[in-house]
């Protein structure tokens, strides 16, 4: 069975846009991009359509590359301060002279809708009500859809970024599942892998994962966006997308799988969306 994330994700963005409907104002978002590279900027400009969609406003605050992390650390606390802006989102990576760590601690917990704080990491870890970040609260929902009460399952996240592979690993643990994290470092990760009724890839190389490290009937969330030189055969388009998962291999062991495109990364924007419905709910009184 293929996860069919468009579809999750189209349900979720019609249910934020009817909060969005419910409210007295207008919930904004800020999303400021340094740099140009290409592939965030599809990025960014896709999320700016989906705010419109769901009736938000879109604050796109794009700034040359070589903006200085003190300008881009004023530009946040002016994004703090204003009050038509609900959400901020700072697209990562940064460039090299900026350190991200910085930049993130600057942002108000109260309206991080990454959930890449401190503050709501560590919200997270210990289990308080805070901002999850969009990719793995986006990967959780699509799991409980598909598999319902996970107590108990044997998880694999391979991964252990902050923005992914931790906080997926959190949210498992939290579903009460038992957790391995695999990294670059760990040892014999096809076997690893093999033990897991839940596989969450987010590594970025491109389908790692093989058909043959996957037990009979797991569900395999695939986090990985790989652009690839398409094959001569393909559409005629010069990159491919694929994720860090062997699609077509793991699809015939699988008992679901999500696709890449149209797997994780649109539920990732609606859930972007979700936090920040979210963040001007808990502001209106
Ligand atoms: N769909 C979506 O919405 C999103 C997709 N992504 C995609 O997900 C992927 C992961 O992103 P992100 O977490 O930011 O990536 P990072 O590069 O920050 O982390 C990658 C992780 O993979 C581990 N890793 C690297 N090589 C191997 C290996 N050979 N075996 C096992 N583990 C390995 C690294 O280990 P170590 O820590 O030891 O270096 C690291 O923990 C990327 O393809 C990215 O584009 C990311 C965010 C959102
Ligand atoms: N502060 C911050 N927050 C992020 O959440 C964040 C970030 N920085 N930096 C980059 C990564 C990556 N990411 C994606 C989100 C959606 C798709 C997505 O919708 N992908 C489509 C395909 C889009 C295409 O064709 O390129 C799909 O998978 O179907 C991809 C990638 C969010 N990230
Ligand atoms: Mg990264």
């Amino acid at each position: 069975m293929i996860i069919d994330g468009k579809a999750f994700a189209a349900a979720l963005r019609a249910e934020v846009a009817t909060g969005v409907a419910l409210l007295s104002r207008v919930p904004g978002l800020a999303v400021v991009l340094v740099g140009s590279d290409p592939a965030s900027a599809v990025y960014v400009r896709s999320k700016g359509k989906a705010c419109r969609e769901a009736g938000m406003a879109s604050f796109e605050h794009p700034l040359p590359a070589e903006t200085s992390q003190a300008d881009l650390v004023a530009l946040v606390h002016q994004l703090n301060a204003d009050p038509a802006v609900d959400g901020i989102l700072v697209q990562l990576p940064l460039p090299d002279h900026i350190d991200a760590n910085a930049i993130i601690a600057a942002i108000d917990p109260e309206k991080d809708v990454d959930g890449f704080t401190p503050e709501n990491a560590g919200r997270l870890a210990t289990g308080l009500e805070g901002f999850v970040p969009c990719t793995p609260l986006g990967a959780m929902m699509m799991l409980k859809a598909t598999r319902g009460d996970l107590t108990g399952l044997e998880a694999v996240v391979i991964g252990r970024s902050n923005i992914v592979g931790k906080p997926m690993a959190a949210l498992l643990l939290g579903e009460s599942c038992t957790v391995t994290i695999a990294h670059s470092r760990t040892r014999n990760l096809p076997a690893v892998v093999r033990r897991a009724d839940i596989v969450v890839a987010a590594v970025g190389r491109p389908e790692m994962v093989r058909g043959d490290w996957i037990k009979p009937g797991a569900t395999v969330i695939d986090v990985g966006i790989n652009r690839v030189d398409a094959a001569a055969s393909d559409t005629g388009a010069k990159t491919k997308l694929v994720g860090d998962v062997a699609f077509a291999e793991a699809e015939a062991v699988a008992g679901a799988i999500t696709p890449v495109p149209g797997g994780v990364g649109p539920m990732t924007i609606a859930c972007l969306l979700k936090n920040t419905l979210t963040s001007a709910q808990r502001r209106e009184r």
